[in-house]
C-alpha cells in the first residue's frame, strides 16, 4: 500500500493495539493539500476547524477486490481531508503491503506510515473489539485528522462493523459512519456471489454488496460490456439503493464515498434508529448485533489454519432476532429500503483457510516461480472446461499431497486459490519483489532494496479453500535456488 508523497504530510500516527487474536495494522497518515473540486465544501471547512464529529468511510469488499487500491487512492488524491486509515489484513501480510509504500529516501527521511500488525481475526467478528480500541486511541490523537477510513478484511461481513461504529459508548459522539463502500471485481465477482455455501447461506461477497452504499464496481479493463452490464444487473437485483460506479484501479470521484452525508440524511429523514444516540430499542438491537455472543468469540478462528464454526450473527442493529432469521426491511439509518440479507449465514465459510509459508535465506529464482505459479493458477479462472481443470492446481497440489502422504486430502476436493500475497527475495537482485494474486492473475513486481542489516528471505501468504500447506510448501522450495 502507497501513501501520498506530498511534502507536506505530517508524520503519520500509530496506533498501537492491544489484542492478540487479532491482525490489526493501524494506521494513521496526515494529509493535507488543496480541496478537490469533487469533494462537497465541508471538506474545506474541515482542515480549517476540525468538525466535532469524525466521518468514517467504511471500506469493504472481497479478497483481492481492489479495497487497498482504494485507500491509496483517497491518501494521494488532493481533496483536502488529513486522513486516518486503519487496515485489517485477513493475513499476517501488512508487511507485504508495505514493501510497496514508496517511503521517502535520504537519512532523516521520516517513513510515511507506522504499522501495527497482530495475528489473525476479522474485525466483523473476533477482532471488532480491537477496532473499537484502535479508534478510541485514534480520537486521543483528534486534532492530526479530520477523516477516517477502514478498510476490512476481504471476507468480512460489513454489518457488525457498521453497527459497532454507532453503538459503542466511548466513540459515539466523536465519529460517525459515513458511508459504506463495496469495492467489487469486475473479472471475479459473477463467480463470488455465485458461490454457493453448503446450508445456502449468503455469502461474505453477497452480504458485502447487500450492506453498500455505493459498490465501486472495479477493474473494468478486465470485463467486457456484456460482463459489466450483467453484474450491474445483479447487484441492483441485490441492493436497489446502492449506487454503481464503474472504475479502474479505484479512480472514481472522491465526493462520491467521503463526507457524503448518507447516514445523517437518514437520521434527518426520522428513521427510527438512533444508533448514535445510543438508545431504544434499536439501539439496544445494534448493540446485541454488535456484540458476538461469547460462544461464538471463543469459536472465532473460522479463518485461518485452524478451522472452526461461528455462532449465526445478524449485522443489522435494527434486529434483534436470535438464530437464523430473514428479514428485509430499511436499512441502518440509511435512507430507502436497500438492505435485503438473510442473516443465517455463519461469518464467514469456515472452509476458506489461509497458508502463510516463509522461505528464510535461499533466494527464489524468478522464472521458476513463475512457472510454478502459472501451473498452479491457470485454470483458475472459470473458464477452462473440465479436461483443463483436471490439469491444474488440483492436479498439481494432489501429486504434492501424494507425494506427502496425505492421500485423504487428495480426495477432499479441489484446491481454490482467490488471493496469494507474497514478499520475495528474489536471486540476482537486491531489490525485494512484491507478488500479488487474485485467482488466475498474478504479478511481480519489484520493490525496495533489502536493508543491509536485514534477513533475506521470501514469505508467501495464500487464501483459498483447501489448500494443501505441504504441497505448497513443497512446490515453492523447488523454486529454490540450489544449495
Ligand atoms: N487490472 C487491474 N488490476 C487492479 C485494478 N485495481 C486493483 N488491481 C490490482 O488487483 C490486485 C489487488 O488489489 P488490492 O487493492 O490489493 O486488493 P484488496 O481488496 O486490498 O486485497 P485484499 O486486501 O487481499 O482483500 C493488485 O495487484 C492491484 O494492483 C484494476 O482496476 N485493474
Amino acid at each position: 500500500m502507497s501513501n501520498s508523497s506530498s511534502d507536506d504530510e505530517e508524520v503519520p500516527l500509530a496506533v498501537p493495539l492491544g489484542a492478540q487474536d487479532a491482525q490489526f495494522a493501524a494506521q494513521a497518515t496526515a494529509q493535507a493539500g488543496s480541496k478537490q473540486e469533487t469533494v462537497p465544501a465541508a471538506a474545506d471547512e474541515a482542515v480549517q476547524a476540525p468538525a466535532a464529529v469524525v466521518p468514517i468511510t467504511l471500506i469493504t469488499g472481497y479478497l483481492g477486490a481492489g479495497k487497498t487500491t482504494l485507500v491509496n487512492h483517497v491518501l494521494t488524491a488532493k481533496h483536502g481531508y488529513r486522513c486516518a486509515v486503519l487496515l485489517n489484513e485477513i493475513a499476517d501480510s501488512a508487511d507485504i503491503e508495505r514493501a510497496l509504500v514508496k517511503e521517502p529516501e535520504g537519512q532523516d527521511a521520516a517513513p510515511l506510515a507506522d504499522w501495527t500488525e497482530l495475528e489473525n481475526g476479522c474485525i466483523c467478528c473476533s477482532a471488532k473489539n480491537d477496532m473499537v480500541k484502535a479508534l478510541e486511541s485514534l480520537m486521543q490523537q483528534r486534532a492530526r485528522f479530520d477523516y477516517v477510513l477502514i478498510e476490512t478484511t476481504g471476507l468480512a461481513n460489513p454489518g457488525p462493523v457498521a453497527a459497532a461504529l454507532w453503538t459503542d459508548e466511548q466513540l459515539e459522539s466523536s465519529v460517525c459512519l459515513d458511508c459504506v463502500v463495496t469495492v467489487v471485481d469486475a473479472r471475479n465477482v459473477e463467480r463470488q456471489l455465485a458461490d454457493l455455501r453448503p446450508d445456502g447461506a449468503v455469502n461474505e461477497a453477497q452480504q458485502q454488496v447487500a450492506f453498500a452504499d455505493v459498490v465501486l464496481l472495479n477493474k473494468v479493463d478486465l470485463a467486457s460490456e456484456e460482463q459489466l452490464q450483467r453484474i450491474e444487473a445483479a447487484v441492483h437485483d441485490m441492493n436497489a439503493e446502492a449506487a454503481v460506479l464503474r472504475c479502474q484501479r479505484c479512480e472514481i470521484d472522491l465526493g462520491r464515498i467521503l463526507n457524503t452525508g448518507i447516514y445523517s440524511a437518514g437520521m434527518a429523514a426520522g428513521q427510527e434508529a438512533s444508533a448514535h444516540a445510543g438508545t431504544g430499542a434499536a439501539a439496544a438491537g445494534a448493540a446485541a448485533a454488535a456484540e458476538p455472543t461469547a460462544a461464538g468469540a471463543a469459536a472465532a478462528p473460522d479463518v485461518g489454519d485452524a478451522g472452526g464454526e461461528q455462532q449465526p450473527q445478524c449485522g443489522d442493529p435494527q434486529c434483534s432476532e436470535a438464530g437464523p432469521h430473514h428479514h428485509e426491511h430499511h436499512g441502518f439509518n440509511g435512507p430507502g429500503p436497500h438492505r435485503s440479507i438473510d442473516c443465517s449465514s455463519s461469518q464467514h465459510d469456515s472452509r476458506v483457510g489461509t497458508v502463510t509459508i516463509r522461505l528464510p535465506g535461499r533466494a527464489l529464482l524468478l522464472p521458476r516461480l513463475r512457472h510454478w505459479l502459472d501451473m498452479l493458477l491457470w485454470d483458475q479462472g472459470g473458464e477452462a472446461d473440465g479436461g483443463a481443470a483436471a490439469q491444474g492446481p488440483s492436479t498439481i497440489l494432489a501429486a504434492n499431497r501424494a507425494d506427502t502422504g496425505a492421500a485423504a486430502a487428495a480426495t477432499a476436493g479441489v484446491p481454490e486459490i482467490f488471493r496469494i500475497k507474497g514478499l520475495l527475495h528474489v536471486s540476482g537482485s537486491s531489490r525485494k519483489h512484491v507478488l500479488q494474486g487474485v485467482h488466475e492473475i498474478y504479478d511481480v513486481v519489484e520493490g525496495p532494496e533489502w536493508a543491509a542489516a536485514e534477513q533475506r528471505g521470501s514469505k508467501l501468504v495464500f487464501i483459498g479453500r483447501r489448500l494443501p500447506r505441504e504441497a505448497l510448501q513443497k512446490g515453492l522450495e523447488a523454486c529454490l535456488e540450489p544449495l
